[in-house]
């Protein structure tokens, strides 16, 4: 088992075996499996939380400056190991080597580094009364749970644990069970990085191990990163025991090509926005619309693009495209380019691969009422739509239940900005897509999430304002 780890799970500071059912870890350019691990039982969920809970006082009381001093340097860790690690996020989740080195845990070393030069400067508001007055405090809310997608493991347990620690909250984090490796990774750098035993833990396993997790009475927020199903399901679990929420859920995004547009530009956008981690990636524009007269000479170039993709061996540094997860998942993206076909939409360039690979796939002649124009296929599909007005490709755009995220293509900056201030979506981009700097919050509105992850604004994710008022006089009672 060349990814075995010392144990499946990381309580009170140390490595410690699951208890629950067989958790295989495969490679999925192979199939093979690379380790074998054994989910938490419900009591080993418990005693984490627990654990937690005991820890997180000590944690919160320590001057922000210490607690961020930590996090600062499990960054640097990750910095230090980063070829290592990403080797360890190829395995676990077959994306090619050439994004992991880059993308993953680099993005994690940000946000630990980020949120822990923020921790000391986060400050409470002092509020004048006349002669009394009044402060606020952000405290921290205590155990919070984190739970992961299996696209970005390592990245979204960092994005999770780094403003909740940083916050002085501890944390108990499961991990996808298609990619239970890198959490442990993290508990690791993070106990050498000086975190005290007890603050971060990882229990794995599978749904059932989740809903544990989230209804555990010592769990005060539940941060998930996930599929709309399951947020809804993980929401109405959460407000039982009125626990706070982030919810990251998924998108069908659109990005809007203006023919005024630099055709390079937004062909390559459109590539990012589709194809970087074989398509499975929460904030894909996927729903491409592009103003008919340019519609033909943006397909003509990005077909040319997209034949010269190099797909194989994710550990070869040459290659651009990895595997599907799991042959579950290449099989509902295969059904759903399936039905694209099916309905009439022409297929551009790709189809449907063979074994665990699925070539950049691209349809065109669309509309907006086909399965590949509403669905989330999480997969390398990309959906040509044609529009003639700004104003009707805005009004298509927002026709979703998702608002994840959106891009706009344009040489006209008042233009893009006038789109963008009316796209229903909680991140967007202009002349770019998919960039996700840690300075610049993160996250949907509709059905693809609440709350922010990222920059200032996920402080207010992970604590709450206690309000203290001053009496300064005497108390004047009536009797
Ligand atoms: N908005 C964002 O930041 C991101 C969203 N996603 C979304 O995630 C989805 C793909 O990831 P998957 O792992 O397939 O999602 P999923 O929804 O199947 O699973 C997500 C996590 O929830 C856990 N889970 C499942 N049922 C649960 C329950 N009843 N209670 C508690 N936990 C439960 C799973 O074990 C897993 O750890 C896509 O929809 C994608 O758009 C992925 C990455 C980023």
């Amino acid at each position: 088992m060349i990814a075995q780890p010392t144990a499946s799970l990381w309580i009170g500071g140390k490595p410690v075996e699951g208890q629950g059912a067989e958790l295989p870890v495969l490679y999925p350019f192979t199939g093979e499996p690379v380790a074998m691990l054994a989910e938490a039982s419900a009591a080993q969920v418990a005693e984490a939380c627990a654990t937690a809970a005991k820890a997180q006082g000590e944690w919160a009381a320590l001057p922000p400056v210490e607690r961020g001093r930590v996090l600062i340097r499990a960054a640097q860790i990750i910095r230090e190991r980063n070829d290592d690690l990403a080797r360890i996020e190829t395995l676990d989740t077959g994306k090619p080597i050439q994004e992991t080195l880059v993308a993953d845990w680099p993005s994690g070393a940000d946000a630990l580094e980020f949120f822990g030069g923020l921790a000391a400067s986060v400050t409470g508001q002092h509020i004048p009364l006349g002669a009394d007055w009044a402060y606020t405090m952000r405290v921290p809310l205590g155990v919070c749970a984190g739970i992961g997608a299996w696209n970005y493991p390592s990245q979204i347990a960092c994005w999770k644990s780094a403003p909740a620690l940083a916050m002085g909250n501890a944390m108990v984090f499961k991990p996808s069970e298609e990619t239970p490796l890198g959490a442990l990774k993290l508990a690791e750098i993070l106990a050498e990085a000086g975190l005290p035993d007890d603050v971060f833990n990882v229990v794995q396993g599978r749904a059932d191990v989740g809903g544990a997790l989230v209804g555990d009475p010592n769990v005060a927020k539940v941060s998930l990163t996930g599929s709309v199903p399951t947020g809804r399901k993980v929401y109405a679990a959460a407000a039982e025991g009125m626990r706070h929420v982030t919810m990251e859920l998924g998108g069908k995004s659109p990005l809007i090509v203006f023919d005024d547009a630099s055709l390079e530009d937004a062909v390559g956008a459109a590539i990012l926005a589709n194809f970087y981690s074989s398509g499975q990636i929460c904030s894909n524009g996927t729903r491409v619309f592009v103003q008919r007269g340019l519609v033909e000479a943006f397909l003509a170039r990005l077909t040319e693009r997209v034949e010269g993709v190099r797909m194989g061996d994710p550990m070869d540094p040459e290659t651009q495209l990895g595997p599907i997860i799991n042959p579950a998942q290449a099989a509902k993206i295969r059904a759903a380019i399936h039905a694209g076909t099916e309905s009439g939409a022409r297929l551009v360039c790709g189809g449907e691969g063979e074994g665990a690979f699925i070539p950049p796939t691209v349809f065109a002649d669309a509309t907006d009422d086909m399965t590949i124009s509403r669905d989330e296929i999480f997969g390398p599909v990309m959906t040509v739509l044609s529009f003639d007005d700004e104003d009707e490709a805005i009004r298509r755009a927002n026709d979703t239940g998702f608002g994840l995220a959106a891009g706009v293509f344009t040489r006209d900056l008042a233009r893009a900005h006038r789109v963008v201030g009316r796209l229903e979506a909680g991140t967007c981009w202009i002349n770019a897509y998919n960039l996700t700097p840690v300075q610049m919050p993160f996250g949907g509105v509709k059905m693809s999430g609440i709350g922010r992850e990222n920059a200032a604004a996920a402080i207010e994710h992970y604590s709450q304002l206690k309000s203290v008022y001053v009496g300064m006089g005497v108390v004047d009672a009536p009797y």
